[in-house]
């Protein structure tokens, strides 16, 4: 990258259209340009350099000047002149090709074009500078230069920056061996800075549906001081949400705590490239790290045992524990411990888009606890349950009625005969706030079903239990997914 100025803004005919052309010259001509051939020499001085122009000449039509760009002849440039594009009378030809003199052309440096930044930013100064305030902020997870290699370097660790990506080195891929890192020291930030609400954790909240979504069956009593709402999606399974107050989150050890303890320990959250992305490395816009068996999402992360985990985590699967034995245990199906919890972290603007956690290796249920700023988690039907048809318009084997007949059938017949599909409407729209939890129930759910969650603020963290089928995990990772609660770290549901 470098900056450069424009020297010429020109007309010119293009395939019966008048369309503009721009040449752009280098701004700081004395510096030698990172294009330039390995081994070139230096730039001569602008003083030094022989004077090249190009050949000016006024329009005999309509007395404006023009320069001279092409080999071909000079034209007239000007699209409102009859003469305009055309060379000695005739229409110019396609394949022009640059007159030297046009391309050589070096203007005169002038103090007074100064670019307004500096093409590397200083960010590293300026984030220390400001502790709380820039912490999670959107600036903070910007890529930085690598001040010692000059590499670009994606933030992709909790703490900070490092030039070599340790999961690089792994794998054999790594292009750089730079040891520079940077780490913050992170000062954690308040609750109350994450959620605008009058009172941080209510006593309890309305209930208000939007009827354009799904609404909830409300339960009061039976896991007070829960509120617990259930959507049931027939012949597919339900989402409970345990609806958390100020009872709950002020607890010892309880979401308050947890919030805080998590900002101030290194969990080993990182930012993973996504397995499936346009541009391959693209990370995924929030942190993961996986405790417990491993699981692949729709990143592969690596896992630590639980009996490397910190209190926290452990505290956090009892909780998670509890709400799958709670939510599955209205459904008449058997309870599965989770073996598994991923901790995701949600700097400002970082989310999770649609996806479904629908591993063969997966459990039929799937607890989440959400901390920080509240978010939204959007559930909708899969495309190609939705159309009836793969985005490749491959009609499905499997292909169930999810909705009423009528508009199934409608769906259908529109889709073939217009060749129009579209992504499904969110089914289900939920607000997560700091301490609630979340239990997905049922295969079909995850088979049918995708969700997406977006935080509304700077700080959130997701911690998510599963059951891993021990089948599907290698023998030497089965250790990892056991473990023993100590009775305080078992959650009782208050
Ligand atoms: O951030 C959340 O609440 C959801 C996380 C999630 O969907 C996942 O871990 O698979
Ligand atoms: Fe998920």
């Amino acid at each position: 990258m470098d900056y450069f100025r424009v020297t010429n803004v020109w007309c010119e005919r293009i395939g019966g259209k008048v369309g503009a052309k721009v040449r752009f010259e280098k701004l700081n001509l004395s510096a030698k340009s990172w294009w330039a051939a390995k081994g070139s020499a230096a730039p001569l001085p602008y003083c030094q350099r022989p004077e090249i122009q190009a050949e000016i000449k006024h329009c005999v039509a309509c007395q404006t000047a023009s320069p001279r760009i092409y080999n071909e002849g000079w034209m007239c440039l000007q699209p409102i002149c009859d003469s305009f594009w055309t060379i000695n009378g005739f229409e110019a030809p396609v394949d022009l090709t640059f007159h030297l003199n046009f391309l050589h052309t070096r203007t005169p440096p002038a103090p007074e074009v100064v670019p307004h930044h500096d093409l590397v930013p200083d960010l590293l100064p300026t984030l220390e500078e400001d502790g709380e305030g820039v912490s999670y902020s959107r600036i903070a997870w910007k890529g930085i230069v690598c001040p010692r290699c000059q590499k670009c370097i994606s933030r992709k660790y909790w703490h900070g920056w490092k030039c070599t990506d340790e999961l690089s080195l792994i794998s054999g891929k790594g292009e750089t061996s730079c040891t520079f890192e940077r780490m913050l020291t992170v000062q954690p930030v308040s609750l109350r800075s994450v959620i605008d609400d009058f009172s941080l954790g209510p006593n309890k909240r309305a209930c208000h549906f939007d009827s354009k979504f799904a609404v909830p069956d409300i339960d009061d009593e039976t896991l007070f001081p829960y509120r617990k709402l259930i959507y049931r999606i027939p012949g597919v399974g339900s989402i409970t949400h345990f609806v958390a107050n100020r009872i709950i989150s002020t607890r010892p050890n309880g979401p308050n705590d947890l919030f805080r303890q998590l900002q101030v320990s290194d969990f080993g959250l990182r930012r993973y490239p996504l397995q499936q992305s346009v541009v391959a490395g693209t990370l995924t816009a929030h942190f993961a790290v996986n405790y417990g068996m491993p699981y692949k999402y729709i990143v592969s992360v690596d896992s630590r045992p639980f009996t490397d985990a910190p209190d926290e985590i452990m505290r956090a699967l009892g909780r998670l524990t509890w709400a799958t034995e709670r939510a599955v245990a209205g459904s008449g199906d058997n309870f599965l411990p989770p073996n598994e919890l991923l901790m995701l972290g949600y700097f400002e603007d970082m989310k999770i888009g649609y996806h479904d956690d629908g591993e063969s290796s997966l459990g039929p249920t799937i607890a989440t606890l959400s901390l920080g700023a509240k978010s939204v988690m959007s559930i909708r039907m899969k495309y190609k349950y939705y159309n009836g048809l793969s985005k490749t318009k491959t009609l499905l084997k499997d292909d169930p009625v999810l909705i009423d007949q009528t508009t199934y059938d409608s769906l259908r017949r529109k889709a073939l005969q217009k060749g129009k599909c579209g992504e499904a409407p969110i089914g289900i729209k939920m607000e997560l706030n700091h301490g609630d939890l979340v239990v997905m129930h049922g295969e079909n759910l995850q088979k049918y079903y995708e969700h997406a969650v977006t935080p509304d603020k700077k700080l959130r963290f997701a911690l998510t239990a599963r059951y891993i089928k021990p089948d599907h995990v290698e023998p030497e990772h089965l250790p990892k997914g056991e473990f023993t609660l100590t009775p305080d770290q078992v959650y009782d549901g208050k």
